[in-house]
């Protein structure tokens, strides 16, 4: 299959190496839940700060969940991370 050259497509499969180039502030993808996500335009915006950054490249299921800040802005989390930030999934 041809490269799509990092666009967007549902479905698409990122392996560990690819999610790893995008490991810093400028280009932050990171996992939750087996889904990759394009985070870069939102760091400078979470109320968390840099935090987000923590497993940045990685996966961040855990710190994600564990955070009680997120619970109750969840369907807000939810429906930003599914319309806006969505890069693929993550291939184990
Ligand atoms: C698209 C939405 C969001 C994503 C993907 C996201 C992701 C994350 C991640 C990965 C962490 C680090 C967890 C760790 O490893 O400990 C974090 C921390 C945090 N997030 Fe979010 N977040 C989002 C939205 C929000 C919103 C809307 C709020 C507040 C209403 C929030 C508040 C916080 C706070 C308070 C922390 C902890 C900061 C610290 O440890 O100093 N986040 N977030």
């Amino acid at each position: 299959m041809a490269s799509n050259g990092g666009s967007r497509q549902e479905g698409r499969l990122i392996s560990k190496q690819e999610l790893a180039k995008h490991n810093k502030k400028e280009d932050a993808w990171i996992i939750i839940d087996g889904k990759v996500y394009d985070m870069t335009e939102y760091v400078a915006k979470h109320p968390g700060g840099d935090a987000i950054l923590r497993n940045v490249g990685g996966d961040a299921t855990s710190g994600f969940h564990s955070q009680p800040a997120h619970f109750t802005v969840g369907n807000y989390i939810k429906d930003k991370l599914k319309n806006s930030h969505y890069v693929g999934d993550f291939k184990s």
